[in-house]
């Protein structure tokens, strides 16, 4: 299966965001999408995910032979800031989730084989998502699309707010999830970038690009990707 990015364009106002970016993403491998501040990485996934409307381009999935159009639930997104119940406890969220959600789920599972894939301690399960952390909201979101299974998974900057333990628990688990799905993330993390993705994407004055693979593990590679992002033109200062 392969996610099919052809000349995607968005402008805000008068400021082309987004200016014809192309790129083929592949199951099986993660890419850290790298970007400025303002590049336009949220405004991709958002237009990925259908939230925000292009202005022209096509996402289009690939697979066995087939071409058809990116729809909205091929896509799971993990924001930045998790967008959840707070009124709802962790376990009254997912087992409403389970039960709308039944035909796409694994048979015999229960929220509580959920939580533990997750790494959600016990006493957290009944707890108000009111009080979570943003790291545990985030771990929600992310149980969501191992429930349903998208074919295509964006996550926005998911794991800078994690603590060192869940990080790795998450990078574990992106690892085990890589071969259903395409994975595609966000960060301004070079180190997180590096350890993680198989390959590297540069969204840069409205283009994608990709890292060469063979400086990904370089002793050039900050130094290079830093290149590449010097030239952004219309990224904000931050
Ligand atoms: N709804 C909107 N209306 C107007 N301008 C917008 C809107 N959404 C995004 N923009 C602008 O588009 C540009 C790209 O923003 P975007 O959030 O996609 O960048 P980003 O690469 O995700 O940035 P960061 O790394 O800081 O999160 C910015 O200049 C932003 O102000």
């Amino acid at each position: 299966m392969q996610l099919v990015l052809d000349q995607i364009a968005k402008t805000f106002d008068n400021k082309k965001v987004l200016q014809g970016a192309g790129f083929t993403f592949e199951k099986g491998k993660i890419y850290g999408l790298l970007g400025r501040n303002g590049a336009g990485k949220t405004t991709l996934f958002n237009c990925l995910s259908g939230e925000t409307k292009m202005d022209g381009g096509k996402a289009l999935i690939e697979e066995n032979g087939t071409t058809r159009e990116l729809r909205e639930q091929d896509v799971g997104y993990v924001y930045s800031l998790p967008i959840l119940p707070e009124f709802l406890t962790g376990y009254e969220f997912v087992k409403f989730f389970m039960d709308i959600n039944r035909e796409k789920l694994e048979p015999n599972k229960t929220p509580d084989d959920y939580f533990d894939l997750m790494s959600i301690a016990e006493e957290d399960r009944h707890r108000l998502i009111k009080g979570y952390s943003h790291g545990m909201k985030n771990k929600i979101q992310m149980l969501l699309f191992l429930m349903t299974k998208p074919p295509v998974i964006l996550l926005d900057e998911p794991l800078t707010s994690f603590d060192v333990i869940v990080a790795l628990e998450m990078k574990n688990l992106l690892r085990s999830m890589k071969q259903d799905h395409i994975l595609i993330f966000s960060t301004h993390i070079l180190q997180l970038a590096t350890d993680l993705c198989d390959e590297l994407v540069v969204l840069n004055n409205g283009q994608l690009s990709p890292v060469p693979s063979d400086l990904l593990r370089s002793p050039e590679f900050e130094a290079s990707v830093i290149e590449l992002l010097k030239d952004e033109s219309h990224a904000e200062d931050a």
